[in-house]
């Protein structure tokens, strides 16, 4: 494992509504090192764009009070100053979004878009910046890279977009890349070659990455290390391997039956009950996701859940993991 990148300890994020703060990441902790690619798992409103904005300093001050620690390389985050994050994005933390288009100017040709980061954090001449921006997209596998530079990017497909984005997003060669929902707006195929590129990325600049789904699919070959939230907590963490193979939490247990598998292709695909409580509707007491899961008795849960780990590096959070039903003979 590579040396230790950022770590997140008790990070709380909450939200400004009325004259009360709600939080959407409740008490957090999690470790990233380089040549690693961290996925953070979990439905839509479970917090993980909430605490990715955390990480780079994206969230509006005004609304939003963040406490706990954020250390990246030697540098504390969290009540760190604008100045210091305008620093940082693009030099040392780079940023995928789900929208190439929304992240990219309609206006201005690519070679401007990615030379901007350059312009912006070194000082490189203009022929320097011009060859630079030329590597880069041949290096995220754009064909012609020449013409490439040239174009807009209403001439170019949704994959190749996001490619722009990620050769905008590793131009500086960050230590670390945050990719929120990468290729939710890509078809499948275009997935796999973008969650490819992410891992050749990963593996060539020794970068650490922090990936970001709803889908627990797109992670089986692409992460080292998973981390499954739900309503603004970690419920489960480990290896790749743990999770897809020994998953424990009834959550992580769930959210891997719902991914669609080629071999029961036509049976009726698994929905998990209910849906995440909104922030000002959020128990602040026992475990999260009971009410999903009538079926695990209320003496199986910890009043106050506390993180478990019954196998080394693997947590859990709660006692409710030790409780399973059985479904057409399957252990659920
Ligand atoms: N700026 C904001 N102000 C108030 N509430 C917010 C804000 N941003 C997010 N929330 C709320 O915080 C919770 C977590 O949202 P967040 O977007 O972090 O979840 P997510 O897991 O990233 O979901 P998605 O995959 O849909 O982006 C949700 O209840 C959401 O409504």
């Amino acid at each position: 494992m590579g040396e230790e990148l950022l770590t997140i300890n008790h990070l709380h994020t909450a939200f400004k509504r009325g004259t009360e703060y709600f939080d959407a990441v409740d008490d957090v902790s999690l470790k990233i090192h380089k040549d690693e690619i961290l996925a953070i798992v979990g439905e839509s409103g479970c917090g993980k764009t909430t605490l990715a904005k955390s990480i780079i300093g994206l969230h509006d001050l005004k609304r939003t009070k963040i406490t706990g620690n954020i250390k990246f390389q030697d540098q504390e985050l969290v009540g760190a100053s604008p100045e210091k994050f305008d620093q940082l994005r693009g030099s040392d933390m780079g940023m995928i979004f789900q929208d190439p288009l929304a992240a990219l100017n309609p206006l201005m040709r690519v070679e401007d878009q990615v030379r901007e980061v350059l312009d912006y954090h070194t000082d490189y001449s203009a022929t320097k910046k011009h060859k630079i921006v030329l590597k880069l997209l041949d290096q995220v596998g754009l064909e012609n890279p020449e013409r490439v530079a040239r174009q807009f990017p209403h001439e170019l497909s949704g994959g190749m977009r996001q490619r722009i984005i990620i050769a905008i997003a590793i131009a500086c060669k960050p230590e670390l890349i945050i990719a929120d929902e990468p290729t939710t707006a890509l078809d499948v195929t275009i997935q796999a070659q973008i969650l490819d590129l992410l891992r050749s990325i990963q593996a060539q600049n020794h970068a650490g990455i922090i990936l970001i789904t709803h889908d627990l699919g797109v992670v089986a070959d692409t992460a080292d290390e998973v981390v499954v939230m739900y309503a603004g907590q970690v419920v489960e963490r480990g290896t790749v391997f743990q999770i897809f193979n020994h998953p424990l939490h009834p959550y992580t247990r769930s959210l891997l039956k719902s991914i669609p598998q080629a071999e029961h292709e036509g049976d009726r695909l698994y929905a998990i009950e209910g849906a995440v409580p909104s922030l000002a509707k959020m128990p602040h007491d026992g475990c999260r996701f009971a009410p999903r899961i009538p079926w695990i008795p209320e003496s199986a849960h910890e009043k106050t859940p506390t993180m478990h780990e019954p196998e080394e590096g693997h947590y859990v959070l709660c006692t409710c993991y030790q409780t399973f039903k059985f479904e057409n003979g399957e252990a659920v």
